[in-house]
């Protein structure tokens, strides 16, 4: 489905990824863990196209997509949440999925605004609210729905559990392993190691840009100086 293959990015003269490698299979959900700072956002930007990348290679499908253009990358199914909640404040919870929406893709879930609200009942009780009402969470959850509405096959979620309120907490938890039950691919980047293992199959460390854990979250609770020294545990 995504594989990252000894990618390297810059943000001007500063390197910030090493030689980054991560695969990720069909209708699996991975996290990429890691610090404040690691590279984790560089990482899920650079595959979205939106950071200089300057070696490697990111095959989705099997196709080389390093290079191709933001939207080219969207249209071939692959959905990004970034960490700023980025919704339209002044257009309502049901306007905010409308912009999202896009043609059915073969070989992904599709989906309606009836089915999200199903997934997100928050979200139902506000259709009719403007984005700038909800609460962060909320907010959190319609950048996701939107995301959906163009019926990707797979999503990158940035610290989707960052800054929100613990009972929100529990319901992304829920989202994500809805997302894998309707056969999406998920990646999320995560400091919140407690959560990621709730969600996750298995797991990647990234530290200053570099990978330094591919494994089983068993083997990371066997291991605990791995978490002690890469994560903010
Ligand atoms: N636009 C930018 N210009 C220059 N440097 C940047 C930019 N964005 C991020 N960086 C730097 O790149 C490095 C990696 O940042 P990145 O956002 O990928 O980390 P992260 O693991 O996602 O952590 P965070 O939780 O802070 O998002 C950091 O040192 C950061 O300061």
């Amino acid at each position: 489905m995504l594989e990252i293959d000894g990618l390297t990015a810059r943000y001007g003269r500063a390197q910030i990824l090493n030689g980054v490698s991560l695969t990720l299979g069909d209708n699996e959900v991975v996290a990429l863990l890691g610090r404040n700072g690691a590279g984790k956002s560089t990482t899920m930007k650079s595959v979205m196209g939106l950071v200089r990348q300057t070696g490697g290679s990111i095959r989705h499908d099997g196709q080389e997509i390093r290079g191709r253009a933001s939207h080219t990358i969207c249209r071939a199914g692959i959905g990004y949440v970034p960490e700023d909640r980025r919704i339209f404040g002044e257009l309502t919870v049901e306007e905010n999925l409308e912009v999202g929406r896009r043609p059915a893709r073969e070989g992904a879930p599709q989906w309606t605004t009836e089915h999200l609200f199903q997934l997100f009942p928050n979200l139902a009780e506000r259709r009719r609210n403007l984005g700038k009402q909800l609460s962060g969470g909320e907010q959190q959850m319609l950048t996701i729905a939107r995301t959906l509405m163009g019926n990707p096959s797979l999503v990158l979620l940035d610290e989707p559990s960052e800054g929100i309120a613990p009972v929100i907490v529990e319901q992304m938890a829920n989202v994500i392993s809805e997302l894998k039950r309707e056969g999406l691919s998920v990646l999320i980047s995560e400091q919140n190691l407690h959560f990621a293992r709730e969600v996750s199959d298995r797991a990647y460390i990234i530290e200053k840009g570099t990978m330094r854990y591919e494994g089983k979250f068993s083997d990371l609770d066997a291991n605990p100086e791995i978490s002690t020294k890469y994560l903010a545990v």
